[in-house]
């Protein structure tokens, strides 16, 4: 040959099949001609299953007639779908109802005769349901003819030849080769329309190929019509990384290697059959996943080499349910051979599929994984075959728990990656997920877990995000909206799309409560939560509240209490306690009855999740996680002062006489820097809270009534309400003035100021400082806190800046929880 003239492009053979969901209706099965008219392969085979819901129908009827119950309008209903779809799909009808008619009428004779009989063979029962595929086949054959397509129409009973074993359908290969090569003589076309699911057995009988039997029918023409390519066409976008129902976030693969794609179709995520592709793997042949609703996707490729240029060490996650756990334990297993081969050897006569095993290496028991429906045959095989080891207490018992779920991560990079195992492990513990068994083949492709059904959606999200296939998503219910919490969910919404691109983190509002009003959200993706506000609200209920958020499949769930609410703090160790994160700038838990403050700590300990307050002492100053980072690196705490109210420094770092004192408090309330209450400022209790906050902190069990207290609200203005205190400020202009003329005559300024001595003795006042004191000098509403310890001795560690206002403080509350996300795993 020439060696300029380039060689003429390569000819592919191309096999495509098309699911049922491609051929629910005319329209559609249009659609696949329009896909199979389009194709430019220079042969090709289209191999078709049933249209939607036809197998399952066909069983139905087989079902009824052998039970000797009606079918007759059923088949009507079926048989006339098909017409109809003729009738819509055709110009020319005629020919094709005609044979839609003897199609309906053999199926009619079948189930006549099986219904006599009751007891109907295997061949008949075959022969009903697999007529779906012929009637598809005919109508998109039948199609593609009229619009001028140069289709042959091969009924593979004819050319297919299977035997059934244990494992299965087994193809003749060489008879049906044989057979195709004849087929082929009479039909000379470059293309063909091929029946899924049926075939005939080494008796010349009709069957079928079982469950899934069209996909194993689509590699078995290619490989039989030597293509170079396998099309599975469905209504989804290729493999996914899990499964969508439960992880929406899946992502589809790009590519992946026979195995993996083995591993992964085990609990049947939408993934293609492992018996398909021995025929593919055989010969090396690509499948291609493709969605026929999105052709221009390129969908997944399943070949030999995979993804070599996959991100991570995990492909994609599988879950399984209604499965059970049956062990066997005793000491008397211990170092004994042939146990194993009996354990295995009774589930095989009792004909159980054995889904899982796992062994410690005590070999003091031998847990099996099975299916929910067989366990306790599975039970009672073990028993009877331990029985004298049992009777003799070798054998502690067999013991069986239903409602388990295997959770397994595959992937080819798994091999050798060291931390695999770790960060799945990891994850599930995050999301307080135990697990009951574990298992991991030697080709290091698949580490399955047996876990409670109850966890397992959570489970699954939780190990898809932990390997970044999916962001790590967090449920968020926000208590007491007010200035600090709304401020909060602005800054939530503006940051979201930001957490999610950069850092990988959804967070989802899922529940907004007010005193009287609760928004329950079931998706919480999106946060426009004043909208959401405007909706119908539930009945305020913290119940409803704390099981809507661990009602989900979110792994993680947190409740952000912006009130200042005691009865709110009440609840917080039973949330820890279930599991959820709480976060707030309440100071009612922090500073309230010491034994609630110990209840809270035992549940956070127990339940491992995290209680985080930051914003409680200095709003969005770190003033806890600096002491705490004091004590952790060993540090020892000697005393701590300082200036903890923003609202008591703002008044005090502006009042010079000019205004009334009255006149700056509402002023400050206005801005949002005092408590709900703003005779909790004024009393000095919220300062003293703070101190008990910090003291806690510190390791020194004090209460609000530990500490010596200056309040400055007149004695008359003490027992009055909220409003009437408000009407009343007036009442402290005099004596602050008086306070203020005082300390100045002094050369000094007035400064509210909190006291913790190491050996507990604790104080908030109001003092005279000298002109030239550090606190006399700080502005607007600075909080400033002083840490002497042994090492920050001679020169205290000092914290300052704005420590009152609610964008500060809801900035502190945001920063808890990226700290609590990133605890989760979240890349921060
Ligand atoms: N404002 C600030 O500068 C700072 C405030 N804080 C703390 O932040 C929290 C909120 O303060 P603000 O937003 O200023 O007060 P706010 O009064 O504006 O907001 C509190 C909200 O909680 C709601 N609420 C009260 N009881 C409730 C209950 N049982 N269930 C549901 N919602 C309830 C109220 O209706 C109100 O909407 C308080 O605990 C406060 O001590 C902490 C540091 C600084
Ligand atoms: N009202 C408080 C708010 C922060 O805790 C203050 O003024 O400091």
């Amino acid at each position: 040959m020439d060696s300029s003239q380039s060689a003429p492009p390569k000819l592919l053979r191309r096999a495509h099949k098309f699911g049922g969901s491609s051929l629910a209706d005319a329209g559609r099965i249009r659609h696949v001609a329009g896909l199979l008219l389009a194709d430019d392969a220079s042969n090709q085979i289209a191999v078709s299953s049933a249209m939607h819901g036809t197998t399952n129908a066909l069983v139905a009827l087989g079902d009824a007639a052998t039970a000797g119950g009606e079918w007759k309008d059923a088949l009507e209903t079926l048989c006339q779908r098909h017409r109809e779809t003729a009738r819509a799909l055709l110009e020319q009808p005629d020919a094709l109802l005609a044979k839609i008619d003897a199609l309906c009428g053999e199926l009619a004779d079948l189930l006549q005769a099986t219904s006599l009989l009751r007891q109907p063979g295997r061949t008949a029962l075959e022969r009903i349901h697999g007529m779906g595929e012929v009637l598809s086949t005919s109508l998109l054959h039948a199609h593609l003819v009229e619009r001028g397509g140069d289709y042959a129409l091969l009924d593979a009973r004819e050319v297919l030849v299977v035997r059934h074993t244990d494992l299965g359908a087994v193809v003749d290969w060489e008879q049906s080769a044989r057979n195709l090569a004849d087929w082929r003589a009479r039909h000379p076309q470059s293309r063909a329309n091929v029946t899924g699911f049926v075939a005939r057995d080494e008796r010349g009988l009709p069957t079928t190929l079982g469950r899934n039997g069209s996909d194993y029918s689509a590699a078995i023409f290619a490989s039989l019509f030597e293509a170079d390519e396998l099309h599975i066409w469905s209504d989804v976008d290729g493999v996914l990384s899990a499964d969508p129902r439960l992880v929406p976030e899946a992502v589809p693969l790009a590519a992946m290697s026979y195995r993996e794609a083995c591993e992964l179709a085990y609990f049947g995520a939408k993934v293609i059959h492992p018996q398909t592709m021995t025929p593919a793997i055989a010969r090396g042949l690509p499948i291609l996943m493709r969605n026929t609703f999105r052709p221009e996707f390129p969908g997944t490729r399943i070949d030999a080499d995979g993804d070599r240029a996959a991100a991570g060490p995990v492909k994609g996650l599988t879950l399984g349910g209604h499965l059970a756990l049956v062990c066997l334990e005793g000491a008397g297993l211990i170092g004994v051979p042939g146990t194993a081969e009996r354990v295995f050897a009774a589930l095989h006569a009792a004909h159980i599929s054995v889904v899982m095993i796992s062994q410690g290496s005590s070999e003091h028991s031998i847990c099996c994984v099975v299916h929910e429906r067989e366990a306790a045959a599975a039970r009672d095989a073990l028993r009877d075959a331990f029985a004298r080891e049992l009777a003799g207490a070798q054998v502690q018992g067999v013991t069986m728990q239903a409602g388990i779920s295997v959770l397994a991560a595959v992937g080819d990079g798994m091999a050798g990656t060291p931390g695999v195992a770790a960060r799945m492990f990891d994850a599930l513990a995050r999301a307080r997920v135990n697990i009951r068994a574990i298992a991991q083949g030697a080709s290091e492709r698949n580490i399955s877990v047996a876990i409670d059904s109850a966890d397992a959606a959570r489970a699954l999200r939780a190990v898809h995000a932990a390997f970044w296939l999916s962001p790590q998503t967090i449920a968020l219910a926000v208590i007491g909206p007010g200035k600090v919490g709304s401020a909060l969910l602005d800054q939530l919404q503006a940051a979201l799309p930001r957490l999610r691109s950069q850092h990988n983190i959804d967070l989802r509002l899922r529940a907004l409560a007010t005193r009287n009003q609760l928004w329950l959200c079931e998706h919480g993706g999106d946060a426009d939560w004043r909208a959401r506000m405007q909706g119908t609200p539930s009945e305020a209920s913290l119940d409803t509240l704390a099981t809507h958020l661990l009602d989900t499949h979110l792994p993680h769930a947190v409740v952000i209490d912006c009130s200042a609410s005691d009865s709110v703090a009440q609840r917080y160790s039973e949330w820890l306690a279930a599991g959820i994160h709480v976060i707030t700038p309440n100071k009612q838990a922090g500073a309230g009855p010491l034994e609630r403050f110990e209840a809270i700590r035992a549940a956070r300990a127990k339940s491992g999740a995290r209680f985080r307050y930051e914003a409680t002492v200095g709003a969005g100053l770190p003033v806890i996680s600096t002491l705490r980072d004091l004590l952790d690196t060993g540090d020892e705490l000697l005393a701590i002062e300082g200036i903890f109210s923003g609202t008591l420094a703002w008044l005090f770092n502006k009042f010079d006489g000019e205004k009334p004192f009255s006149e700056l408090v509402r002023e400050a309330h206005a801005l949002g820097y005092t408590e709900p209450d703003p005779r909790d400022d004024l009393s000095g209790t919220d300062v003293a809270r703070k101190l008990v906050i910090l003291a806690r902190e510190s390791g020194m069990p004090l209460s609000l009534g530990n500490v010596a207290v200056e309040s400055l609200v007149p004695e008359t203005l003490r027992g009055a309400d909220r409003d009437t205190f408000m009407a009343g400020l007036e009442l402290l202009d005099a004596p602050m003035l008086a306070r203020l003329e005082a300390a100045r005559a002094k050369g000094c300024a007035l400064r509210y100021v909190a006291r913790l001595e190491r050996d507990g003795k604790a104080s908030v006042a109001l003092r005279e400082l000298p002109a030239d004191h550090a606190f006399a000098h700080l502005r607007l509403t600075d909080n400033c806190v002083s840490f002497t310890t042994r090492r920050y001795c001679d020169n205290p560690l000092v914290v300052q800046g704005p420590g009152a206002g609610p964008e500060v403080t809801a900035a502190g509350v945001f920063s808890d929880l990226l700290r609590l996300a990133a605890a989760l795993g979240a890349k921060l």
